[in-house]
């Protein structure tokens, strides 16, 4: 049987997550936002704006505006967009849209505002059960999936058997992939090491070095223990590569969004230029606030993550935060 899936966004993770799946045989319905992108893969089986390099099958991905189209069509919804956009991109959907549908999150990031973990959206606005959601993680860059670089994707939800399913789609010659239980950790994690990737590159950016950074990381990693603890106090090992695999490409990668974006205000751009500046979003800047606000009432210790808001939300000057945040490491 042929799976067919529901791809949400345009950007480069959608692209990436499009390649592997219709080349490994499913049919990818593949909703982006711009009229003139979809008009440009159909007519060259290329992605205008992300991975351009990639060419797709349109016997198996059919690009399309028509989110509803797209979405009636598919056994797997799979969401891709930045977190900022995702209630905007699903508006148009009626709460009953996903009631038979399997749900994947492919996104690293909490919904602004609301401060909640994208499959809690989900789930709330469409009535979903629990059992019917994942997410994929993994320390994976869509620039590398484009360049069929040995990559490893950890899918996570409740259900070990809709994780599994999801893993079979994606298992290639270049991506291994596992099924693990923890949604809520899982989900929780990628959203904080964008944020210690963006301090890590606002660090760079300062001229902190190597020596440096590897200290932030290390701490970065009881930052993350201590505020999961708080959250929901499951047994983890975040040594897997789910959690400190994902802190570790982010923070290091030449490829990263996070640290990009960091570097850009560590040497001095404002965070209006800095954005403007990436044709990418970088989802630390909106996890910080998220993260910030609920750890109101957690009250747990976050040196780095309430350096990183300071920085970014009270303009408060990042040599200046890096100085009083270098004295709480150790
Ligand atoms: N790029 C990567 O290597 C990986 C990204 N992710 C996650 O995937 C999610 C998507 O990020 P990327 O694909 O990297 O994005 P990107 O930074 O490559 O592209 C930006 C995306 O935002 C879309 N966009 C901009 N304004 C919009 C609007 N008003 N409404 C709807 N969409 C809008 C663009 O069309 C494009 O799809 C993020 O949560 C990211 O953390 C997860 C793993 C790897
Ligand atoms: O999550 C990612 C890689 O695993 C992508 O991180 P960036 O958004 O910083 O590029």
């Amino acid at each position: 049987m042929v799976e067919k899936i529901a791809m949400i966004g345009g950007g480069s993770w959608a692209t990436a997550l499009t390649k592997i799946l219709s080349e490994n045989g499913a049919q990818v319905g593949w909703w982006l936002r711009s009229k003139d992108d979809v008009q440009h893969l159909l007519r060259t089986r290329h992605n205008p704006r992300y991975l351009s390099s990639v060419a797709f099958d349109l016997n198996r991905v059919f690009p399309s505006t028509d989110l509803k189209e797209v979405v009636e069509d598919a056994d797997w919804l799979v969401l891709a967009v930045p977190a900022a956009f995702v209630q905007g991109a699903l508006d148009k959907l009626d709460r009953d849209a996903l009631r038979d549908k399997r749900v994947i999150s492919a996104i690293k990031g909490m919904i602004p505002g609301k401060n909640v973990l994208v499959t809690d959206y989900v789930a709330e606005r469409f009535r979903l059960d629990v059992e019917q959601l994942g997410v994929v993680a993994g320390p994976c860059h869509a620039e590398e999936v484009a360049l069929e670089k040995q990559s490893y994707l950890t899918i996570g939800g409740p259900d070990l058997e809709l994780a599994e399913d999801f893993c079979q789609l994606l298992r290639n010659r270049y991506v291994k992939a596992h099924p693990a239980a923890d949604l809520d950790g899982i989900e929780y994690c990628a959203v904080m090491k964008n944020i210690i990737a963006l301090t890590c590159g606002i660090a760079h950016g300062l001229g902190y070095g190597d020596n440096f950074q590897a200290v932030l990381v290390s701490n970065a990693v009881q930052e993350i223990r201590r505020f999961l603890y708080a959250l929901s106090p499951n047994q983890r090992d975040l040594s897997a590569s789910a959690y400190l695999g994902d802190l570790l490409v982010t923070a290091y990668s030449q490829f990263s969004r996070n640290r990009t974006f960091g570097n850009m205000v560590g040497r001095g751009y404002s965070v209006k230029s800095a954005q403007m500046e990436m044709n990418m979003v970088a989802e630390g800047y909106y996890a910080v606030k998220s993260i910030y606000e609920l750890n109101k009432k957690l009250k747990v210790s976050m040196p780095i993550t309430n350096a990183a808001y300071h920085i970014l939300y009270e303009k408060i000057s990042p040599a200046v935060e890096l100085e009083i945040l270098k004295e709480k490491l150790k």
